[in-house]
C-alpha cells in the first residue's frame, strides 16, 4: 500500500461566507473520503483580521477566553480572545468586538461605530495578568482611529471645553486634548499600560491619511460616502496633529498606521506599540516554515473569497504560495469568485492554478448560501484528478 500524500490546507476566510476554520473542516471531510491516499494538515490562516484568534486556538496554541463586550454600535456581543498562560500573552482580534460582520449592511455607519468593545477585550486580558498583548487588526466596521478602545483603556479624549468626546469617528473632529489617567489603587494587580508589551498585527500597510489612507481605501466597505469621507478624514488628521503636537509622535506617514480605521496609528502614538505584518506574525506563531521542514508536504491548498489581480500582491494566498514554492511544493488557490483574465492568471508566479466551480450566471446571494457545497464539490473534483495524475 502506498503512503498517503500530505496536503497542507492554509486558507484565509471568505469574507461574508466562510471562516478559514470551516474551509479546513470541509477539506478534512473530503480528505476522510480518500483516507488511504490523503492526509490533510489544517492551518486556518488570517492576516490579522477575522480568524486571527481562531487560527491560534485551532492549532492548539492558546486557551480560549470569552467576554461580553460592546459591538461597534454599543450592543452586547460575546467575543473571544486567546490566552497563553505560560508567557502571559494575550492574542486579541479587534474584529471579534468591532468587526464588519457584526453589523447588517444597513447598519454600517463609521461616523458612529466605535472600537470601545475592543478596549473591553483588552481590559479583560490585562485583568488576567497579560504582560504582552498581540492585537490583530483588520476587517473593522470602524474609522475612529482606535479612540473608542483607548477610551475604554482609560485615556480621556476631550473637546475644547474639556468634556469627553462621544464614541465614533465623527466625534474626532471636535478632539482637542488627550489625557492619560494614572492607574488607581484597585488596578495594582494589573500591569500598567506602559508595562505591557504591545504588538499590533496589521492586515495592511496603508498610511493613516490621503488617497491610500484608511478612510479612502477601506471606508467604502464600511459605508463611507463622499460626505462622511471628509468628516472622517478630518477627524483622523486631527488625531494625528494632536499626537504630534502633545505626544511628539508622528504617525502621519507611518506605513500600517491606517489599519483598522487608523487604530494602528493611535496605538503607536499612545502605547508605543510595535507594528508588524499579521500574516508574518501568525506564520511565525504557527511555525509554518517548520511544517515544511518536518513534513513531506505534497500539495498546499489555500484560498480566499475573491481572487483577482490583487491576490498576487502580497495577499494571503500568495504569501502561502510563495512559502510553499520555496520548498518546491505546488500551491493551489480555491476561491468563491475569480476575477482575472487568462493573461492575468498566467502572471501569478507562485500560485500555480486556481480552481472554481461556480456558474457565472448564479447570483452572489445564492453562491454565498451554497459556499459549503460548492467548496466540497471543488475539493472532490480537484483532488480526484490530482490523485490520478
Ligand atoms: N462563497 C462565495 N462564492 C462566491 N463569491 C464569494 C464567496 N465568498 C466570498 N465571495 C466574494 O468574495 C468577496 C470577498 O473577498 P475576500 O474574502 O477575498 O475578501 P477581500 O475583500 O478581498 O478582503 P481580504 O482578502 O483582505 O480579507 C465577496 O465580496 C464576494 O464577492
Ligand atoms: O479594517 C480595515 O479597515 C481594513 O481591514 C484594513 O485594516
Amino acid at each position: 500500500m502506498s503512503v498517503p500524500k500530505t496536503i497542507l490546507v492554509a486558507p484565509d476566510s471568505f469574507k461574508g461566507s466562510l471562516s478559514a476554520v470551516n474551509f479546513c473542516r470541509i477539506a478534512e471531510k473530503v480528505g476522510q473520503a480518500h483516507a488511504n491516499e490523503i492526509h490533510v494538515l489544517s492551518r486556518p490562516m488570517s492576516d490579522g483580521g477575522e480568524g486571527f484568534v481562531e487560527a491560534l486556538i485551532y492549532a492548539g496554541l492558546a486557551e480560549v477566553k470569552k467576554v461580553v463586550v460592546q459591538d461597534p454600535l454599543g450592543r452586547a456581543t460575546t467575543a473571544k480572545f486567546a490566552w497563553q498562560p505560560e508567557t502571559k500573552t494575550a492574542i486579541v482580534e479587534m474584529a471579534q468586538a468591532s468587526g464588519l460582520p457584526l453589523l447588517a449592511p444597513y447598519e454600517r455607519n463609521p461616523l458612529k461605530a466605535s472600537t470601545y468593545g475592543t478596549g473591553q477585550l483588552l481590559n479583560a486580558a490585562i485583568d488576567l495578568g497579560a504582560e504582552k498583548i498581540i492585537l490583530g487588526l483588520g476587517g473593522s466596521a470602524t474609522n475612529d482611529g482606535g479612540v473608542g478602545a483607548l477610551q475604554s483603556l482609560g485615556f480621556a479624549f476631550l473637546d475644547d471645553q474639556g468634556d469627553p468626546i462621544e464614541l465614533g469617528g465623527e466625534a474626532l473632529t471636535s478632539l482637542s486634548k488627550i489625557v492619560k489617567k494614572s492607574p488607581g489603587m484597585a488596578e495594582n494587580k494589573r500591569k500598567s499600560l506602559d508595562e505591557i508589551e504591545w504588538v499590533i498585527a496589521c492586515d495592511v500597510s496603508n498610511p493613516l491619511l490621503g488617497e491610500q489612507g484608511a478612510t479612502a481605501v477601506f471606508g467604502p466597505q464600511k459605508g463611507v460616502d463622499e460626505q462622511s469621507f471628509t468628516t472622517l478624514e478630518n477627524g483622523l488628521a486631527r488625531l494625528a496633529d494632536i499626537l504630534k503636537k502633545d505626544w511628539h509622535q508622528d504617525i502621519r506617514d507611518l506605513p500600517g498606521a491606517g489599519a483598522a480605521g487608523g487604530m494602528a496609528g493611535s496605538f503607536v502614538g499612545l502605547l508605543n506599540a510595535q507594528l508588524v505584518s499579521g500574516f508574518d506574525l501568525l506564520s511565525e506563531l504557527l511555525q509554518l516554515e517548520k511544517l515544511f521542514q518536518t513534513h513531506a508536504i505534497d500539495l498546499v491548498i489555500t484560498g480566499e473569497g475573491k481572487m483577482d489581480l490583487q491576490t498576487q500582491f502580497g495577499k494571503l494566498p500568495n504569501r502561502i504560495a510563495e512559502l510553499a514554492n520555496r520548498y518546491q511544493v505546488p500551491a493551489v488557490g480555491v476561491c468563491g469568485k475569480l476575477e482575472a483574465s487568462a493573461a492575468e492568471l498566467a502572471a501569478f508566479k507562485d500560485l500555480r492554478s486556481i480552481h472554481e466551480d461556480l456558474a457565472e450566471t448564479t447570483s452572489l446571494d445564492v453562491l454565498l448560501a451554497q459556499t459549503d457545497q460548492n467548496l466540497e464539490k471543488t475539493f472532490n473534483r480537484y483532488l480526484t484528478s490530482w490523485l490520478s495524475a
